[in-house]
Protein backbone atom coordinates (compact mmCIF):
# COMPACT_ATOMS: atom_id res chain seq x y z
CA UNK A 1 0.00 0.00 0.00
CA UNK A 2 1.12 2.94 -0.67
CA UNK A 3 2.27 5.36 2.19
CA UNK A 4 0.04 8.91 2.34
CA UNK A 5 2.48 10.56 4.97
CA UNK A 6 0.24 12.65 6.91
CA UNK A 7 -3.34 12.72 4.98
CA UNK A 8 -5.78 11.28 6.05
CA UNK A 9 -7.16 7.90 4.37
CA UNK A 10 -10.21 7.30 2.45
CA UNK A 11 -13.24 8.18 4.68
CA UNK A 12 -11.12 9.97 7.81
CA UNK A 13 -11.45 12.82 8.92
CA UNK A 14 -9.59 15.52 7.38
CA UNK A 15 -8.78 19.07 8.04
CA UNK A 16 -11.96 21.05 10.04
CA UNK A 17 -12.61 24.58 8.58
CA UNK A 18 -15.02 26.86 7.57
CA UNK A 19 -14.40 27.05 3.94
CA UNK A 20 -15.97 30.58 3.70
CA UNK A 21 -12.61 31.52 5.66
CA UNK A 22 -10.33 30.80 2.78
CA UNK A 23 -9.86 31.92 -0.53
CA UNK A 24 -8.59 29.62 -2.64
CA UNK A 25 -6.01 30.93 -5.79
CA UNK A 26 -5.26 28.55 -8.69
CA UNK A 27 -1.59 27.80 -8.70
CA UNK A 28 0.68 25.20 -9.96
CA UNK A 29 -0.47 22.52 -7.63
CA UNK A 30 -4.31 22.83 -8.29
CA UNK A 31 -5.32 25.19 -5.19
CA UNK A 32 -3.72 27.19 -2.38
CA UNK A 33 -4.78 29.45 0.28
CA UNK A 34 -3.61 33.17 -0.36
CA UNK A 35 -5.64 34.95 2.30
CA UNK A 36 -7.71 33.94 5.58
CA UNK A 37 -10.69 36.11 5.69
CA UNK A 38 -13.84 35.84 8.55
CA UNK A 39 -17.07 35.73 6.66
CA UNK A 40 -19.63 38.45 6.51
CA UNK A 41 -22.00 36.53 9.59
CA UNK A 42 -23.33 38.58 12.24
CA UNK A 43 -20.12 38.86 15.07
CA UNK A 44 -22.44 37.17 17.42
CA UNK A 45 -22.40 33.95 15.21
CA UNK A 46 -18.82 34.38 14.17
CA UNK A 47 -17.44 32.58 17.88
CA UNK A 48 -19.42 29.42 17.08
CA UNK A 49 -18.93 29.55 13.07
CA UNK A 50 -19.26 25.89 11.20
CA UNK A 51 -15.88 24.96 12.29
CA UNK A 52 -17.22 21.10 12.12
CA UNK A 53 -17.32 20.98 8.35
CA UNK A 54 -15.40 17.80 7.03
CA UNK A 55 -13.30 17.11 4.06
CA UNK A 56 -13.45 13.38 2.35
CA UNK A 57 -10.24 12.63 1.51
CA UNK A 58 -10.87 11.36 -1.97
CA UNK A 59 -13.19 14.54 -2.57
CA UNK A 60 -10.39 16.88 -0.94
CA UNK A 61 -7.60 18.42 -3.96
CA UNK A 62 -5.09 18.68 -1.10
CA UNK A 63 -4.79 15.12 -0.50
CA UNK A 64 -2.67 12.34 -2.27
CA UNK A 65 -0.19 10.26 -1.79
CA UNK A 66 3.14 11.43 -1.31
CA UNK A 67 5.95 9.32 -1.77
CA UNK A 68 3.93 6.98 -4.15
CA UNK A 69 6.40 4.37 -6.03
CA UNK A 70 6.88 5.49 -9.29
CA UNK A 71 6.13 2.77 -12.28
CA UNK A 72 8.84 0.20 -12.60
CA UNK A 73 9.92 1.65 -16.32
CA UNK A 74 10.80 5.34 -14.62
CA UNK A 75 13.50 7.03 -15.91
CA UNK A 76 15.76 8.87 -13.39
CA UNK A 77 14.97 12.17 -15.00
CA UNK A 78 10.64 11.02 -14.67
CA UNK A 79 12.09 10.38 -10.90
CA UNK A 80 13.69 13.36 -10.17
CA UNK A 81 10.62 15.55 -11.44
CA UNK A 82 7.87 13.11 -9.84
CA UNK A 83 9.70 13.55 -6.39
CA UNK A 84 9.81 17.15 -6.80
CA UNK A 85 6.24 17.59 -7.50
CA UNK A 86 5.45 15.18 -4.38
CA UNK A 87 8.15 17.43 -1.72
CA UNK A 88 6.22 20.62 -3.79
CA UNK A 89 2.87 19.13 -2.55
CA UNK A 90 3.73 18.61 0.96
CA UNK A 91 5.13 21.69 1.46
CA UNK A 92 2.11 23.24 0.26
CA UNK A 93 0.12 21.46 2.68
CA UNK A 94 1.87 22.06 5.69
CA UNK A 95 1.14 26.03 4.52
CA UNK A 96 -2.41 24.69 4.62
CA UNK A 97 -2.18 23.22 7.75
CA UNK A 98 -0.59 26.24 9.23
CA UNK A 99 -3.31 28.52 7.81
CA UNK A 100 -5.99 26.42 9.42
CA UNK A 101 -4.30 26.89 12.77
CA UNK A 102 -4.43 30.16 12.31
CA UNK A 103 -7.79 30.89 11.30
CA UNK A 104 -8.73 28.35 14.53
CA UNK A 105 -6.91 30.30 17.23
CA UNK A 106 -7.96 33.74 15.58
CA UNK A 107 -11.31 32.47 16.24
CA UNK A 108 -11.01 31.36 19.35
CA UNK A 109 -9.77 34.46 19.80
CA UNK A 110 -13.05 36.54 18.91
CA UNK A 111 -15.16 34.02 20.57
CA UNK A 112 -13.84 35.29 23.46
CA UNK A 113 -12.99 39.11 22.69
CA UNK A 114 -15.87 41.20 23.96
CA UNK A 115 -18.50 42.55 21.49
CA UNK A 116 -21.06 45.17 22.23
CA UNK A 117 -23.96 46.69 19.99
CA UNK A 118 -25.17 50.33 19.19
CA UNK A 119 -28.65 50.33 19.11
CA UNK A 120 -31.16 53.55 18.87
CA UNK A 121 -33.13 55.24 16.57
CA UNK A 122 -31.64 57.32 13.35
CA UNK A 123 -29.45 60.41 14.15
CA UNK A 124 -29.35 59.11 18.08
CA UNK A 125 -25.63 59.91 17.37
CA UNK A 126 -24.47 55.84 17.64
CA UNK A 127 -21.93 56.80 15.19
CA UNK A 128 -20.91 59.49 16.88
CA UNK A 129 -19.92 57.08 19.73
CA UNK A 130 -18.57 54.56 17.97
CA UNK A 131 -15.95 57.37 16.66
CA UNK A 132 -15.43 57.92 20.52
CA UNK A 133 -13.96 54.58 21.27
CA UNK A 134 -12.60 55.23 17.93
CA UNK A 135 -10.20 58.20 19.26
CA UNK A 136 -10.06 56.46 22.66
CA UNK A 137 -8.82 53.16 21.81
CA UNK A 138 -7.59 53.00 18.02
CA UNK A 139 -6.30 56.70 17.97
CA UNK A 140 -3.14 56.34 15.24
CA UNK A 141 -6.09 54.70 12.79
CA UNK A 142 -8.30 57.23 13.91
CA UNK A 143 -6.13 60.30 12.52
CA UNK A 144 -4.69 58.15 9.52
CA UNK A 145 -8.82 58.59 8.20
CA UNK A 146 -8.76 62.21 8.22
CA UNK A 147 -8.15 62.59 4.59
CA UNK A 148 -11.32 60.42 4.22
CA UNK A 149 -13.73 62.72 6.42
CA UNK A 150 -12.75 66.12 4.18
CA UNK A 151 -15.00 64.61 1.39
CA UNK A 152 -17.95 63.66 3.92
CA UNK A 153 -17.64 67.61 5.80
CA UNK A 154 -17.01 69.02 2.53
CA UNK A 155 -20.80 66.95 1.13
CA UNK A 156 -22.19 67.86 4.26
CA UNK A 157 -21.75 71.53 3.71
CA UNK A 158 -23.14 71.16 0.51
CA UNK A 159 -26.04 69.37 1.78
CA UNK A 160 -26.65 72.37 4.25
CA UNK A 161 -26.90 74.65 1.64
CA UNK A 162 -28.79 72.24 -0.56
CA UNK A 163 -31.39 72.97 2.44
CA UNK A 164 -31.20 76.84 2.37
CA UNK A 165 -31.57 76.93 -1.31
CA UNK A 166 -34.36 74.32 -1.18
CA UNK A 167 -36.31 76.88 1.59
CA UNK A 168 -35.50 80.01 -0.07
CA UNK A 169 -37.07 78.43 -3.81
CA UNK A 170 -40.10 77.58 -1.71
CA UNK A 171 -40.56 81.22 -0.98
CA UNK A 172 -41.06 82.44 -4.48
CA UNK A 173 -42.99 79.88 -5.95
CA UNK A 174 -44.46 82.22 -9.18
CA UNK A 175 -48.31 83.02 -7.95
CA UNK A 176 -47.49 83.24 -4.38
CA UNK A 177 -49.05 86.06 -2.82
CA UNK A 178 -47.48 86.37 0.12
CA UNK A 179 -45.17 89.16 0.99
CA UNK A 180 -41.49 88.10 0.51
CA UNK A 181 -38.16 89.54 1.30
CA UNK A 182 -36.21 88.02 -1.39
CA UNK A 183 -35.12 89.46 -4.07
CA UNK A 184 -32.37 89.29 -7.14
CA UNK A 185 -29.49 88.97 -5.11
CA UNK A 186 -31.30 85.56 -3.44
CA UNK A 187 -32.04 84.26 -6.86
CA UNK A 188 -28.25 84.97 -7.81
CA UNK A 189 -26.77 83.42 -5.23
CA UNK A 190 -29.51 80.09 -6.15
CA UNK A 191 -28.15 80.06 -9.22
CA UNK A 192 -24.43 80.12 -8.72
CA UNK A 193 -24.41 77.91 -5.61
CA UNK A 194 -26.47 74.90 -7.49
CA UNK A 195 -23.84 73.44 -9.13
CA UNK A 196 -22.56 72.52 -6.27
CA UNK A 197 -25.56 69.71 -5.63
CA UNK A 198 -23.62 67.50 -8.74
CA UNK A 199 -21.11 66.59 -6.24
CA UNK A 200 -23.41 64.94 -4.31
CA UNK A 201 -25.19 63.27 -6.45
CA UNK A 202 -22.00 62.19 -7.87
CA UNK A 203 -20.46 60.86 -4.48
CA UNK A 204 -23.99 58.62 -4.03
CA UNK A 205 -23.53 57.60 -7.68
CA UNK A 206 -19.84 56.35 -7.17
CA UNK A 207 -20.82 54.39 -4.17
CA UNK A 208 -23.75 53.00 -6.00
CA UNK A 209 -26.26 54.87 -3.05
CA UNK A 210 -29.27 56.45 -4.04
CA UNK A 211 -28.41 59.57 -6.23
CA UNK A 212 -31.75 61.38 -4.69
CA UNK A 213 -30.42 59.96 -1.18
CA UNK A 214 -31.53 63.24 1.36
CA UNK A 215 -28.20 63.25 3.20
CA UNK A 216 -24.68 61.65 2.60
CA UNK A 217 -24.99 58.00 3.25
CA UNK A 218 -23.35 54.81 3.19
CA UNK A 219 -23.47 50.96 3.49
CA UNK A 220 -21.85 48.68 5.54
CA UNK A 221 -19.06 47.16 4.25
CA UNK A 222 -18.91 48.39 0.66
CA UNK A 223 -15.28 49.34 1.46
CA UNK A 224 -16.64 53.15 1.17
CA UNK A 225 -13.27 53.80 3.50
CA UNK A 226 -10.81 52.61 1.30
CA UNK A 227 -12.89 53.84 -1.97
CA UNK A 228 -12.39 57.48 -0.06
CA UNK A 229 -8.95 57.52 1.27
CA UNK A 230 -7.20 56.38 -2.15
CA UNK A 231 -5.81 52.70 -0.61
CA UNK A 232 -5.36 50.09 -2.74
CA UNK A 233 -8.35 47.79 -3.23
CA UNK A 234 -8.54 45.21 -0.05
CA UNK A 235 -10.92 43.33 -2.27
CA UNK A 236 -13.42 43.07 -5.16
CA UNK A 237 -15.78 45.25 -3.46
CA UNK A 238 -13.70 48.33 -3.30
CA UNK A 239 -14.05 50.18 -6.79
CA UNK A 240 -10.54 51.66 -8.32
CA UNK A 241 -12.90 53.24 -10.89
CA UNK A 242 -15.06 54.78 -8.28
CA UNK A 243 -11.68 55.81 -7.16
CA UNK A 244 -10.74 57.85 -10.42
CA UNK A 245 -14.44 59.45 -10.21
CA UNK A 246 -13.85 60.66 -6.87
CA UNK A 247 -11.11 62.37 -7.90
CA UNK A 248 -13.04 63.73 -10.75
CA UNK A 249 -15.95 64.78 -8.64
CA UNK A 250 -13.62 66.94 -5.89
CA UNK A 251 -15.68 69.63 -4.83
CA UNK A 252 -12.36 71.59 -2.79
CA UNK A 253 -11.63 73.66 -6.11
CA UNK A 254 -15.47 74.67 -6.65
CA UNK A 255 -15.84 75.23 -2.51
CA UNK A 256 -12.88 77.52 -2.40
CA UNK A 257 -13.93 79.41 -4.88
CA UNK A 258 -17.44 79.64 -3.43
CA UNK A 259 -16.68 80.76 -0.16
CA UNK A 260 -17.59 84.56 -0.21
CA UNK A 261 -20.97 83.55 -2.12
CA UNK A 262 -21.71 80.76 1.09
CA UNK A 263 -20.67 83.44 3.46
CA UNK A 264 -23.29 86.06 2.10
CA UNK A 265 -26.07 83.60 1.94
CA UNK A 266 -25.45 82.08 5.50
CA UNK A 267 -25.38 85.96 6.97
CA UNK A 268 -28.35 86.96 4.99
CA UNK A 269 -30.58 88.55 7.98
CA UNK A 270 -33.40 87.71 5.06
CA UNK A 271 -32.33 84.08 4.52
CA UNK A 272 -31.91 83.55 8.59
CA UNK A 273 -36.10 85.13 8.52
CA UNK A 274 -36.90 82.17 5.70
CA UNK A 275 -35.26 79.77 7.99
CA UNK A 276 -36.81 80.75 11.07
CA UNK A 277 -40.34 80.83 9.48
CA UNK A 278 -39.46 77.74 8.24
CA UNK A 279 -38.77 75.90 11.69
CA UNK A 280 -34.94 74.85 9.74
CA UNK A 281 -32.67 75.11 12.74
CA UNK A 282 -29.62 73.89 10.92
CA UNK A 283 -27.17 74.52 13.67
CA UNK A 284 -29.03 71.72 15.21
CA UNK A 285 -28.66 69.55 12.48
CA UNK A 286 -26.55 66.52 11.32
CA UNK A 287 -22.95 67.37 9.77
CA UNK A 288 -23.22 71.55 10.64
CA UNK A 289 -20.43 73.15 9.52
CA UNK A 290 -21.91 76.14 8.12
CA UNK A 291 -20.30 78.67 10.96
CA UNK A 292 -16.73 77.12 9.66
CA UNK A 293 -16.88 78.00 6.01
CA UNK A 294 -13.97 79.77 5.69
CA UNK A 295 -12.00 77.00 7.44
CA UNK A 296 -13.64 74.23 5.82
CA UNK A 297 -13.54 75.60 1.97
CA UNK A 298 -9.60 76.43 2.07
CA UNK A 299 -7.60 74.06 -0.59
CA UNK A 300 -5.09 72.67 2.06
CA UNK A 301 -8.66 72.51 4.92
CA UNK A 302 -7.94 69.04 6.57
CA UNK A 303 -10.91 67.95 9.24
CA UNK A 304 -9.81 67.96 12.65
CA UNK A 305 -10.83 65.55 15.33
CA UNK A 306 -14.49 67.94 16.41
CA UNK A 307 -14.92 67.75 12.43
CA UNK A 308 -14.56 64.04 12.32
CA UNK A 309 -17.07 63.49 15.22
CA UNK A 310 -19.77 66.11 13.94
CA UNK A 311 -19.53 64.74 10.34
CA UNK A 312 -22.28 63.26 9.48
CA UNK A 313 -23.09 59.81 7.88
CA UNK A 314 -26.23 58.18 7.89
CA UNK A 315 -25.13 54.16 8.43
CA UNK A 316 -27.14 51.39 6.03
CA UNK A 317 -26.93 47.92 7.26
CA UNK A 318 -24.93 46.83 10.09
CA UNK A 319 -20.69 47.68 9.88
CA UNK A 320 -18.75 45.78 12.27
CA UNK A 321 -15.73 46.97 13.68
CA UNK A 322 -12.61 45.84 15.13
CA UNK A 323 -10.81 46.92 18.04
CA UNK A 324 -6.95 46.40 18.99
CA UNK A 325 -6.16 48.88 21.77
CA UNK A 326 -2.86 50.82 20.54
CA UNK A 327 -1.69 51.80 23.81
CA UNK A 328 -1.71 51.84 27.71
CA UNK A 329 -1.98 49.18 30.18
CA UNK A 330 -4.89 47.34 27.69
CA UNK A 331 -2.60 47.66 24.80
CA UNK A 332 -3.18 44.64 22.35
CA UNK A 333 -6.69 43.73 23.84
CA UNK A 334 -9.53 43.19 21.45
CA UNK A 335 -12.95 43.81 21.08
CA UNK A 336 -15.65 44.10 18.92
CA UNK A 337 -18.72 47.25 18.47
CA UNK A 338 -21.29 46.42 15.80
CA UNK A 339 -22.74 49.71 14.64
CA UNK A 340 -26.33 49.63 12.78
CA UNK A 341 -28.43 51.57 11.15
CA UNK A 342 -31.15 52.96 13.14
CA UNK A 343 -34.07 53.67 10.87
CA UNK A 344 -37.34 51.57 11.53
CA UNK A 345 -37.07 49.93 7.80
CA UNK A 346 -33.24 48.96 9.54
CA UNK A 347 -34.56 47.32 12.57
CA UNK A 348 -34.99 44.38 11.55
CA UNK A 349 -31.30 43.61 10.98
CA UNK A 350 -30.19 44.07 14.35
CA UNK A 351 -31.58 41.00 15.57
CA UNK A 352 -28.83 38.44 14.04
CA UNK A 353 -26.49 40.03 16.34
CA UNK A 354 -28.45 39.53 19.26
CA UNK A 355 -27.19 36.27 19.98
CA UNK A 356 -24.21 36.36 22.18
CA UNK A 357 -23.45 40.17 22.41
CA UNK A 358 -22.34 41.52 25.93
CA UNK A 359 -22.98 44.73 26.05
CA UNK A 360 -25.82 46.94 24.21
CA UNK A 361 -25.27 50.61 24.27
CA UNK A 362 -28.34 52.26 23.55
CA UNK A 363 -28.88 55.85 22.63
CA UNK A 364 -31.69 58.05 23.32
CA UNK A 365 -31.52 61.37 22.21
CA UNK A 366 -33.20 63.98 24.42
CA UNK A 367 -35.12 65.39 21.80
CA UNK A 368 -39.04 65.57 22.99
CA UNK A 369 -39.77 68.43 20.73
CA UNK A 370 -38.78 66.02 17.62
CA UNK A 371 -39.94 63.87 15.54
CA UNK A 372 -38.90 60.43 13.63
CA UNK A 373 -37.63 61.63 9.80
CA UNK A 374 -39.47 58.33 8.69
CA UNK A 375 -42.59 58.45 10.55
CA UNK A 376 -43.59 62.91 11.21
CA UNK A 377 -46.28 61.66 13.10
CA UNK A 378 -43.96 59.61 15.68
CA UNK A 379 -41.97 61.57 18.43
CA UNK A 380 -38.58 60.71 18.60
CA UNK A 381 -38.27 60.67 22.59
CA UNK A 382 -41.44 58.06 22.74
CA UNK A 383 -40.03 56.33 19.92
CA UNK A 384 -36.76 55.52 21.68
CA UNK A 385 -38.84 54.29 24.90
CA UNK A 386 -40.82 51.36 22.97
CA UNK A 387 -37.50 50.55 21.26
CA UNK A 388 -35.90 50.41 24.98
CA UNK A 389 -39.10 48.39 26.09
CA UNK A 390 -38.75 46.29 23.52
CA UNK A 391 -34.55 45.60 24.44
CA UNK A 392 -35.48 44.84 27.82
CA UNK A 393 -37.79 42.17 27.59
CA UNK A 394 -36.03 40.61 24.81
CA UNK A 395 -35.24 36.74 25.90
CA UNK A 396 -32.01 36.98 23.44
CA UNK A 397 -30.74 40.15 25.85
CA UNK A 398 -31.90 38.66 29.08
CA UNK A 399 -28.59 38.39 30.27
CA UNK A 400 -27.03 40.84 28.32
CA UNK A 401 -25.43 44.31 30.19
CA UNK A 402 -27.81 47.36 28.74
CA UNK A 403 -25.97 51.02 29.11
CA UNK A 404 -28.42 54.01 28.40
CA UNK A 405 -26.98 56.93 26.72
CA UNK A 406 -29.35 60.18 27.42
CA UNK A 407 -27.60 61.89 24.21
CA UNK A 408 -27.85 65.09 22.87
CA UNK A 409 -27.76 66.96 26.05
CA UNK A 410 -26.66 70.08 24.68
CA UNK A 411 -29.35 70.60 22.27
CA UNK A 412 -32.08 69.41 24.70
CA UNK A 413 -29.99 72.89 26.83
CA UNK A 414 -30.23 74.84 23.74
CA UNK A 415 -34.15 73.96 23.22
CA UNK A 416 -35.02 74.77 26.37
CA UNK A 417 -32.90 77.72 26.73
CA UNK A 418 -34.46 79.54 23.83
CA UNK A 419 -38.27 78.29 25.61
CA UNK A 420 -39.73 75.50 24.65
CA UNK A 421 -42.08 74.06 27.04
CA UNK A 422 -41.83 70.15 27.71
CA UNK A 423 -45.33 69.96 28.65
CA UNK A 424 -46.37 71.24 25.33
CA UNK A 425 -45.06 68.22 23.94
CA UNK A 426 -45.34 65.53 26.80
CA UNK A 427 -48.70 66.02 28.87
CA UNK A 428 -47.30 64.56 32.04
CA UNK A 429 -44.60 66.41 32.77
CA UNK A 430 -44.98 68.78 35.39
CA UNK A 431 -41.90 69.50 37.16
CA UNK A 432 -39.76 72.54 36.17
CA UNK A 433 -38.63 73.27 32.59
CA UNK A 434 -34.67 73.60 33.13
CA UNK A 435 -31.93 70.60 31.92
CA UNK A 436 -31.53 68.86 35.33
CA UNK A 437 -35.55 67.85 35.88
CA UNK A 438 -36.13 66.99 32.18
CA UNK A 439 -33.47 64.57 31.69
CA UNK A 440 -34.56 63.07 35.46
CA UNK A 441 -37.85 62.50 34.70
CA UNK A 442 -37.37 60.63 31.45
CA UNK A 443 -33.93 58.77 33.17
CA UNK A 444 -36.73 57.84 35.35
CA UNK A 445 -38.85 56.43 32.39
CA UNK A 446 -36.48 54.27 30.75
CA UNK A 447 -35.01 52.83 34.43
CA UNK A 448 -38.68 52.07 35.09
CA UNK A 449 -39.18 50.29 32.14
CA UNK A 450 -35.73 48.47 32.66
CA UNK A 451 -36.97 47.66 35.88
CA UNK A 452 -39.99 46.18 35.18
CA UNK A 453 -39.10 44.13 31.95
CA UNK A 454 -36.04 42.77 32.11
CA UNK A 455 -36.25 38.94 32.76
CA UNK A 456 -33.47 39.02 34.86
CA UNK A 457 -32.74 41.64 37.84
CA UNK A 458 -29.53 43.80 36.04
CA UNK A 459 -28.25 47.01 37.38
CA UNK A 460 -29.41 50.17 35.39
CA UNK A 461 -26.66 52.04 34.10
CA UNK A 462 -26.92 55.29 31.96
CA UNK A 463 -25.25 58.45 31.14
CA UNK A 464 -26.18 61.85 30.09
CA UNK A 465 -23.84 62.85 26.83
CA UNK A 466 -23.34 65.18 24.09
CA UNK A 467 -21.35 62.47 21.93
CA UNK A 468 -19.84 65.81 20.00
CA UNK A 469 -17.98 66.73 23.02
CA UNK A 470 -15.17 64.62 22.52
CA UNK A 471 -13.44 65.35 25.58
CA UNK A 472 -16.15 64.68 28.62
CA UNK A 473 -17.25 61.33 26.40
CA UNK A 474 -13.89 60.32 25.95
CA UNK A 475 -14.01 59.60 30.25
CA UNK A 476 -17.38 57.76 29.63
CA UNK A 477 -16.07 55.23 26.72
CA UNK A 478 -13.05 54.47 28.94
CA UNK A 479 -15.45 53.61 32.01
CA UNK A 480 -17.64 51.81 29.83
CA UNK A 481 -15.54 49.73 28.37
CA UNK A 482 -13.61 48.57 32.12
CA UNK A 483 -16.61 48.32 33.17
CA UNK A 484 -17.91 45.71 30.37
CA UNK A 485 -14.58 43.94 30.55
CA UNK A 486 -15.50 43.22 34.49
CA UNK A 487 -18.37 42.41 33.47
CA UNK A 488 -17.00 39.46 31.11
CA UNK A 489 -14.30 38.31 33.45
CA UNK A 490 -16.83 37.94 36.24
CA UNK A 491 -19.30 36.16 34.16
CA UNK A 492 -16.73 33.96 32.24
CA UNK A 493 -15.27 32.60 35.93
CA UNK A 494 -19.10 31.86 37.10
CA UNK A 495 -19.55 29.80 34.48
N1 LIG B 1 -25.25 68.56 18.98
C1 LIG B 1 -25.06 67.25 19.04
N2 LIG B 1 -24.97 66.56 17.90
C2 LIG B 1 -24.77 65.23 18.00
C3 LIG B 1 -24.64 64.55 19.24
N3 LIG B 1 -24.45 63.23 18.99
C4 LIG B 1 -24.45 63.11 17.65
N4 LIG B 1 -24.63 64.31 17.06
C5 LIG B 1 -24.69 64.61 15.63
O1 LIG B 1 -25.88 64.03 15.14
C6 LIG B 1 -25.68 63.53 13.83
C7 LIG B 1 -26.18 62.10 13.78
O2 LIG B 1 -25.33 61.28 14.54
P1 LIG B 1 -24.93 59.82 14.07
O3 LIG B 1 -23.94 59.33 15.06
O4 LIG B 1 -24.57 59.81 12.64
O5 LIG B 1 -26.32 59.08 14.27
P2 LIG B 1 -26.64 57.53 14.10
O6 LIG B 1 -27.38 57.11 15.31
O7 LIG B 1 -25.41 56.78 13.76
O8 LIG B 1 -27.64 57.57 12.87
P3 LIG B 1 -27.95 56.43 11.76
O9 LIG B 1 -26.65 55.98 11.20
O10 LIG B 1 -28.81 57.13 10.75
O11 LIG B 1 -28.70 55.34 12.46
C8 LIG B 1 -24.19 63.69 13.53
O12 LIG B 1 -23.99 64.81 12.69
C9 LIG B 1 -23.56 63.97 14.87
O13 LIG B 1 -22.46 64.84 14.78
C10 LIG B 1 -24.75 65.31 20.43
O14 LIG B 1 -24.68 64.82 21.55
N5 LIG B 1 -24.95 66.66 20.26
MG1 LIG C 1 -24.81 55.74 12.08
Amino acid sequence: MPSYGNSPTRGETARRVELSHLVFSPNPYGLSITEITFPATPMSKRGKANTEVFFDALDNPFYGPTNPPGPPDETEEQRTKREKESQDAQKVSRQIDEHLLETKKAMEKKKRAVKMLLLGQAESGKSTLLKNFQLAFTPIQFRKEQGIWKRIVQLNLINSIKIILDALQSEWIPDSTLPTSLGKKHRLLHLRLSPLFAYETAFNEILSLNPEARDVCVRAGSGWKSTLSGDPPRSSLDCPRGRDLLVKNDPTQVLEASVDDILSLWNDPAVQDVLHSSGIRLQDSSGFFLDDVSRVTRRDYMPTESDIVRARVRTIGVEEHHFVTESGTQKGSEFFIADVGGSRSSRPSWIPYFDDVDAILFLAPLAFNLSLEEDPRVNRLEDSLQLWRAICENKLLANCTLILFLNKKDILAKTLASGVSVKQYVTSYNDPNDVRHVTKYFKDRFRNYHRKLSLHPRSFISYETSAIDTRATQAVVLAVHDSIIRRNLAKSELI
